[in-house]
């Protein structure tokens, strides 16, 4: 398909990034390229001493364009997760009247990783262990037909706040009223011309006023606001495509527009990588030319660079809470640092030697794109649009690049040469990171080889789906595969079908049949709750049924579901369950993996920003 299907351009809801359709979705389709996840542990923790501080707002400012570690099925790797994501989950916005898409909350979870391992990638002696991310598969899902040109909203949870207030029409109000609305139309073209103008105009304000009030009660005025002056308005609205394009019709753009003022985000997609222990890369969907863009990569600054992202432990030391004379804590003030190891996500971040600044790209699908060196096909330039200020912003001060939006610090990716479809982008990360990796992999191959690690879920996960061949996960009597892995469910249930079980001992137990994940717009928003995490929940199995060819069914017990003990859910399909690392044992944690940022070239890197001297030392982990 050489049409893009979603463009990043500047959102109609103000100075922001946004995302718009390319072409008309249907409901439930995928919208952009499915994206990788990069899970960020405890970061807050690690810089606890931040708290209050002006580098910890700059944190701050970070974290909050990252996702919860719940949405993206990252909430078991630690005590507090967030989790880096680019593309449209980035750059789209919310508007708790125009929710048009959702993250479809299985897909991270219920990933599978056969291609990875089926090129060979073994886990376990591999120098890339650890080294990027295993969370993948991120989708984005049309929750209703979006046409052509139409901004892209998400449901935030925190849009939620806005959802009681009787001003402003929310996402029920529209779909409730634009049921009414088509009702309207076809009474008035039934009956308008034999009541005559006054009577109708007439029944048009009783249906306003007094039907609505009594239909509505507190949100009349709201769904109120989507009514025209006179019913002679109402067909308009029909034929717009519903109340909310005609009350805000620069929601949508035209393609035109779009092509000459955005950039297309789905030209590359996630897929194995074609150099041994990279993981995961991005191919180009469609053919490209010379000089085109083949992606944008909106920055997000991390402005303590690789300290904010240090994972130092420390033992022993005084308790001491009392302030300094700045007002800075002294709690470390004795403490003795016991290891010292950097987030994955420091490889995906890029970085110049003279800055202390790293910066994440946030772009769709560009945190996968590998290190080509001289085979690089991609280069990096700064935005071109009129509306990225990037040349402003590169004159500010490096301390002041956490205030500036992704929107005002875009680099565009260039391809060197034409590019085939399924060709695999590579830019070059620089000639220190390569000299680190071959470095890395001698260490490796003289000291780490032979250790002895365990296999984590992404290996025990694929045995368990392999189609070929599926095996049965355990029950809670039964041994876990290793001692790492921890059972996960994807669960949802269907409450109006309860039966309950007697027990031995006079109780009763509270069974469910499971539910897929909702496919319907309106249900699968209510079940959008998920994204705090209560549909994926740590389960024990207790019953099995089936076999290898008919395939297996469940009966499981959640850990976390808040109806309290008693609760259990039946017919739950093996695909709907997962092994999971237990907290801080996956490959990412593990202290000898390679970590090396990509190299900001130097050719683009704004003087101001230059507030370090290159002493070198920097890239010595
Ligand atoms: C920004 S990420 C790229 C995406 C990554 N391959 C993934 O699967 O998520 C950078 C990491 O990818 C791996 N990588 C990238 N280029 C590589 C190369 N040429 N050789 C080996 N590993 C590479 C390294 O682990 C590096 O730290």
């Amino acid at each position: 398909d050489d049409q893009c299907g979603v463009y990043l351009a500047e959102s109609t809801q103000g100075r922001t990034l946004g995302s718009f359709a390319g072409k008309q979705f249907q409901q439930n389709e995928q919208v952009g390229s499915a994206d990788a996840v990069v899970q960020v542990l405890d970061v807050r923790e690690y810089n606890d001493h931040l708290t209050g501080t002006f580098d910890g707002a700059h944190l701050e400012s970070f974290l909050g364009t990252c996702w919860s570690g719940d949405a993206t099925a990252g909430m078991s790797e630690g005590h507090e997760v967030v989790s880096a994501v680019g593309g449209p989950c980035f750059s789209s916005v919310g508007h708790v009247g125009l929710i048009n898409a959702v993250i479809y909350q299985p897909s991270t979870l219920l990933r599978t990783d056969e291609d990875l391992l089926a090129s060979g990638y073994d886990e376990l002696t591999s120098p890339g262990r650890g080294a990027f991310t295993a969370y993948h598969n991120l989708t984005l899902l049309s929750v209703d037909k979006i046409p052509p040109g139409m901004e892209i909203f998400l449901d935030f949870g925190a849009e939620y706040n806005q959802y009681e207030n009787v001003d402003k029409p929310n996402i029920d109000d529209y779909i409730k009223m634009d049921e009414a609305i088509e009702k309207m139309v076809s009474f008035f073209d039934k009956h308008a011309e034999a009541l005559g103008e006054k009577a109708a105009t007439e029944v048009f304000e009783f249906m306003k006023k007094d039907v609505l009030d009594l239909t509505a009660e507190a949100r009349a005025p709201a769904a109120r606001s989507l009514l025209p002056e006179t019913y002679h308005g109402l067909r308009e609205i029909v034929e717009m495509g519903g109340s909310a394009l005609h009350s805000m019709p620069e929601v949508q753009k035209s393609i035109e527009f779009l092509k000459s003022n955005g950039y297309c985000q789905d030209n590359i997609v996630s897929g194995v990588s074609s150099i041994e222990h990279a993981g995961r890369g991005a191919f180009a969907a469609r053919p490209m030319r010379k000089g085109e863009v083949v992606a944008a990569m909106p920055l997000v600054a991390l402005h303590e660079g690789r300290s904010a992202l240090n994972m130092i432990e420390y033992e022993g030391g005084s308790e001491d809470d009392s302030e300094d004379d700045d007002g800075e804590k002294e709690e470390r003030v004795g403490r003795v640092v016991v290891s010292e190891k950097f987030q994955l996500l420091l490889n995906y971040m890029l970085e110049h030697p003279e800055s202390s600044t790293l910066f994440f790209p946030a772009g769709g699908v560009t945190p996968l794109i590998n290190h080509g060196g001289k085979k690089a096909n991609v280069k990096m330039i700064w935005s071109t649009k009129s509306w990225s200020n990037v040349k402003e912003t590169r004159e500010l001060r490096v301390e002041d690049l956490s205030q500036v939006g992704p929107i005002d610090m875009i680099l565009e990716l260039v391809a060197t040469r034409p590019l085939n479809r399924g060709e695999e982008i590579l830019m070059d990360y620089g000639d220190r990171w390569d000299r680190a990796f071959k470095e890395h992999v001698r260490q490796w191959e003289k000291t780490t080889a032979d250790e002895k690690f365990v296999e984590s879920a992404l290996t025990q996960n694929n045995r368990h789906h392999n189609p070929e061949n599926l095996s049965p996960f355990p029950l809670d009597n039964e041994q876990l595969e290793n001692e790492n892995l921890d059972l996960v469910c994807h669960l949802l249930y269907d409450e109006e079908k309860i039966e309950r079980r007697r027990n031995e001992d006079g109780t009763r137990t509270k069974i469910y049949p499971w539910i897929p994940h909702p496919v319907a717009g309106a249900s699968r928003l209510k079940t959008d709750i998920a994204i705090r995490g209560i549909h994926r929940t740590p389960c024990v199995i207790l019953e099995r049924t089936g076999d290898v060819d008919t395939g297996y069914k469940y009966l499981v017990e959640p850990a976390q579901m808040d109806d309290g003990p008693g609760l259990l859910v039946k017919n739950v399909p093996h695909y709907a369950i997962r092994y999971i690392d237990k907290p801080y044992t996956s490959p990412q944690n593990f202290g000898g993996a390679f970590r090396h940022p990509i190299a900001f070239p130097d050719k683009i890197f704004p003087q101001k920003w230059r507030n370090l001297k290159d002493g070198g030392s920097k890239d010595e982990l």
